[in-house]
């Protein structure tokens, strides 16, 4: 057994823990799949460097109406895919190589791990770590729903859509959440005829009623869209394309060359041996930490056993991860002083056309915490075509929703559909964290004209508040 002054499984978030604070001490990195996590490698990165040019794909059709003829002539699939993971794909490697054979005291580990005591770990080859202290920053992974077909090779998850030899000219994506919905806009803008089959009855479900309806409604405008549906089986055509047969209330039946599961995620932790140590779980699998990242057992935190990210929080988040992880690192060297995680205001952005971002609580939400706390909530809804900025964009559908405590006018909730709404949303989660009323933030700075944050501006000015 190797001994270790700190374990740290995974290389997503949990590369990020080792500092100067562990120079001289003997740290292992543990990680059995691509160096450098979900974000960089399959998740926030990539889809992004897909989005933008995604973008710029919509922008001829957008143009017309505004008098300027532009011809979408082609969309260069392996030009763009490569573009991306020639850059992605050195950062991975030149992080690991850093790792692996620039730092004296780091081990790298790239294997797979489960847990055989509280802080004592197997690899899948048999090598056995034990540390004074662990990280689990293990993450999350694509769930497959058992349908038959599914291991076809033309079924893929978010991990190896991007990396398709030629763009489908027909894709069916399973779910309506944030993946689903990234990945609708992605194929959608290239010209792939995109059909998203979701369970339940909207698309971004989970968002304010608000949000999910509107964004469903500009969804069905340019996708095919399939509610209340799922997908029965999965079957390869001769020609290699897949026939998918959904059920539901009305069976349907069509054909794809690419079929993308986006069903949601789930935890690690079954991989990791997490319940067969005894560690806390909660019902969908997660690691139970406490407000300073420590792991739980029956209750109580384990001395010097930590998680951070996908694998213990239920936000999905990279930004979590990361002020999880700052946590984490304060607290693995200051033992006296442990820092607590701040999940007050998790904002978060959907990057389709349009976008979409969220802070707070939805109206549902605020409403039940208003019953139950006894007071009253106010709500201002303004288009983004009532500004001067949403005019010129000649924009129909964008918005912004502000839910404030109606007495003191501190804002509970923030929810934009709209052009850059993830960069529109930002002052909105700035007062939020900082505790500024909507009215000091709406009248005591100001918002430069014609600029789209107007919108912002006049939505806090909506809301009867005093
Ligand atoms: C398609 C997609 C798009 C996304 N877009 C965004 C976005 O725009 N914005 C955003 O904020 N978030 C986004 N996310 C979410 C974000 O990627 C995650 O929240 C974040 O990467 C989680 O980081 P983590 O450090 O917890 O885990 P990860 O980065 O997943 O790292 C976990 C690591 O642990 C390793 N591992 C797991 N089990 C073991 C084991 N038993 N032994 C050894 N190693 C193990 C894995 O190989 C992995 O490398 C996206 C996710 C996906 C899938
Ligand atoms: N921009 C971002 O921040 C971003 C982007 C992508 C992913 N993420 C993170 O990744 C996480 C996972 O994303 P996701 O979209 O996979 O999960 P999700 O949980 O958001 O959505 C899953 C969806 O799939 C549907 N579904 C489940 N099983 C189904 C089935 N058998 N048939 C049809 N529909 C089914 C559900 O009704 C739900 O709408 C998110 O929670 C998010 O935090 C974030």
């Amino acid at each position: 057994m190797t001994h270790y002054d700190l374990a740290i499984v995974g290389s997503g978030s949990g590369n990020s823990l080792i500092n100067a604070d562990w120079d001289g001490r003997k740290v292992a990195l543990i990680d059995g799949g691509v160096f450098g996590g979900t974000c960089l490698n399959v998740g926030c990165i990539p889809t992004k460097m897909f989005v933008f040019p995604a973008e710029l794909a919509t922008g001829a059709q957008e143009a017309q109406s505004l008098g300027v003829d532009l011809e979408l002539r082609d969309v260069r699939w392996r030009a763009i895919r490569d573009r991306i993971f020639s850059r992605i794909d050195a950062i991975s490697r030149d992080g690991r190589r850093y790792r692996a054979d620039e730092l004296d005291n780091v081990t790298l580990y790239e294997e797979y791990v489960r847990f055989t005591g509280e802080k004592t770990l197997v690899t899948a080859s048999g090598e056995e770590i034990h540390a004074d202290q662990v990280v689990i920053a293990a993450g999350s992974r694509a769930v497959l729903p058992d349908i038959p077909g599914i291991t076809l090779p033309q079924v893929h998850t978010s991990d190896t859509i991007m990396r398709l030899e030629e763009l489908p000219a027909r894709i069916l994506i399973i779910g309506g959440g944030y993946i689903a919905a990234e990945f609708a806009h992605i194929f959608g803008a290239f010209g792939s005829a995109v059909t998203v089959v979701n369970r339940s009855g909207s698309l971004l479900r989970t968002l304010d009623e608000t949000v999910s309806e509107a964004f469903t409604a500009e969804a069905v405008r340019q996708w095919d869209v399939v509610l209340n549906h799922t997908v029965a089986s999965l079957t390869a055509n001769d020609d290699g394309s897949v026939h998918a047969v959904l059920d539901g209330t009305e069976g349907q039946e069509l054909d794809v060359d690419v079929v993308l599961v986006a069903a949601g995620r789930v935890p690690n932790t079954d991989r990791l041996g997490a319940a067969d140590v005894g560690l806390d779980l909660d019902p969908e699998g997660r690691l139970v930490v406490d407000g300073h990242q420590r792991v739980l057992r029956d209750g109580s935190p384990i001395d010097g056993l930590w998680a951070l990210g996908d694998v213990s929080n239920r936000f999905q988040l990279k930004h979590v991860a990361n002020h999880e992880a700052r946590i984490v690192a304060h607290n693995l060297t200051h033992p006296d002083s442990l820092r607590t995680s701040d999940h007050r205001f998790v904002p978060a952005a959907v990057f389709t056309h349009p976008q979409v971002a969220v802070v707070g609580l939805t109206e549902a939400e605020a409403l039940a915490k208003a019953e139950a706390e006894g007071f009253e909530i106010t709500v201002a809804v303004q288009q983004y075509g009532s500004t001067a900025f949403g005019w010129a964009m000649e924009d129909t559908t964008g918005f912004v929703k502000l839910i404030a405590h109606q007495r003191t006018g501190m804002i509970l909730g923030a929810h934009i559909m709209g052009h850059e709404a993830s960069m529109i949303i930002q002052p909105v989660i700035q007062a939020m964290s900082f505790g500024l009323d909507a009215q000091t933030m709406a009248s005591g700075q100001y918002w430069i004209h014609p600029a789209l944050t107007e919108v912002v501006e006049n939505a806090l000015l909506s809301l009867k508040t005093g």
